[in-house]
């Protein structure tokens, strides 16, 4: 003889508790006509009234009528006379989705991965994290990244410039900000993903939607301004290397402050690679807008 079925917790089948009054009716396959291998609609319900409100919703719970025991016709023993009652609705987080794709499972371990490593990598998340001395450091790196310096520097700077060629770079450099506060604004809004639990929110100066973390905004802009200044401006090899490390160290200090996880600055850094491409697509000079470069014209 067969051992009775089990359901998941190990007890043995129509044994739970809050079964819904015994689970096993005429009709169902739970009961008794069929033995303990008909029992799983009775199994599948215990366990759902089981569950806590809080339960975790990714759990592997199984619709009962979903199950292939309960597909019509697909087992040949349940009794056809009966009529069964249709089961209730169960909310969606109740259900387990049979097929996942392997994009889903792939996406799925990406960002169990993505989670794990800037939880490790925050390390100046706070005061009293193992590097939290060095949380100083960067918020200066922080700031050295922020739109207010950089929209306001690039502002003075074309107050102040006296030459065509000055000033077409810097109504570029200052279109290509504006553009990256923009477009990461949409993003973000777009995505809503929030920002890891160990973040403190004590940054300088956000907008509403810096409560959001993807795209990391400092990343997008330190990658797009870092390649328009090695496009567009002559320097020597140190410096330019300087500006490569600043990018990558500025991102960095995005996750050790525990402000954002990597997958946020990592596209935050391809995105504004892709930003550039665009500025340099709609290139602004006074053959193309004559009407911005005319406002010099009377100095
Ligand atoms: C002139 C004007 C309205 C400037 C606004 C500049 C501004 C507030 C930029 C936001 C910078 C910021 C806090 C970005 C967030 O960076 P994440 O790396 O934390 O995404």
């Amino acid at each position: 003889m067969s051992s009775p079925r089990r359901s998941v917790d190990g007890r043995p089948a129509g044994s739970g508790a809050g079964a819904g009054g015994g689970g096993s009716h005429p009709g169902s396959p739970a009961h008794g006509s069929h033995g303990g291998s008909g029992g799983s609609k009775f199994e599948f319900q215990s366990l759902l009234s089981n569950r806590s409100p809080g339960a975790e919703p990714s759990s592997a719970w199984l619709r009962a009528s979903e199950s292939p025991l309960h597909r019509r016709g697909s087992f040949p023993l349940a009794p056809a006379a009966a009529p069964q009652p249709p089961p209730p609705p169960l909310p969606e987080e109740d259900c387990m989705k049979l097929n996942p794709s392997f994009l889903g499972i792939a996406l799925r371990s990406l960002l169990a991965i993505d989670l794990w490593m800037s939880k490790r990598l925050g390390v100046c998340a706070g005061e009293k994290s193992s590097w939290g001395s060095a949380r100083p450091l960067m918020k200066l790196l922080e700031i050295s990244g922020h739109g207010v310096p950089w929209l306001a520097g690039t502002a003075y700077c074309l107050y102040r410039s006296d030459s065509w060629a000055g000033r077409e770079v810097l109504v570029n450099l200052l279109f290509a900000l504006l553009l990256d506060l923009v477009l990461v604004a949409l993003l973000k809004g777009l995505v809503r993903r929030r920002r890891p639990s160990h973040n403190q929110m004590d940054m300088f100066f956000t907008f509403s939607v810096d409560k959001y973390s993807f795209p990391s905004g400092h990343a997008t802009r330190a990658a797009l301004v870092s390649r328009f200044i090695l496009h567009h401006l002559v320097l020597a090899i140190p410096l330019r290397v300087l500006i490569v490390l600043w990018a990558f160290i500025l991102g960095l200090s995005r996750v050790m402050l525990g402000r954002h996880n990597v997958t946020d600055v990592a596209f935050g850094f391809f995105f504004g690679y892709i930003q550039y491409s665009i500025v340099d697509y709609f290139w602004l000079s006074p053959f193309n807008i004559p009407a911005v470069f005319a406002l010099w014209s009377h100095k």
